[in-house]
């Protein structure tokens, strides 16, 4: 199996409802996402999928949170925006993109700190 990774970032502002704490205050981060994605199969030119592809196919939703209040974003207006669910949404709507192309999308990893990251995956059936 390959594994490839990519990383990006984004800038938001939010609010965790319901937090006791200073983090139910607005606020803003410097989010950084990483890609996981795996193949068994490389293509005619042995590569899983164009780095470039896949950091624009993650860079097209998350320009969806860059510079937005993400708690007035769906489905943040129902859905805390927390890490855990920023790391989820990104992971449910890349693969949603991704079909296209021979790769699983694996993990997704959204870190709103230096020290402090959230992942999302699913465990393979
Ligand atoms: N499991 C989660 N815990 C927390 C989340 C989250 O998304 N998932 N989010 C927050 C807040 O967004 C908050 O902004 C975090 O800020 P804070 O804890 O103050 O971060 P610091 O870097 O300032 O924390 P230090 O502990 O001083 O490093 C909170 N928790
Ligand atoms: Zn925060």
């Amino acid at each position: 199996m390959y594994r490839l990774m990519i990383e990006t970032s984004f800038a938001s502002a939010h609010q965790l409802r319901g937090y006791k704490g200073k983090c139910e205050n607005l606020h803003g981060h410097n989010w950084k996402v990483q890609v996981y994605v795996t193949t068994e199969k490389l293509n005619e030119i042995d590569i899983a999928i164009d780095f470039h592809d896949l950091k624009k196919l993650t860079n097209d939703i998350i320009s969806q949170l860059d510079h937005k209040f993400l708690n007035d974003v769906f489905p943040f207006t129902e859905r805390n925006p927390s890490s855990e669910n920023i790391a989820r949404w990104i992971f449910e709507s890349l693969k949603k993109k991704s079909t296209e192309y021979n790769i699983t999308v694996s993990a997704v990893t959204v870190w709103e700190s230096e020290t402090a990251s959230a992942t999302y995956y699913e465990e393979l059936k």
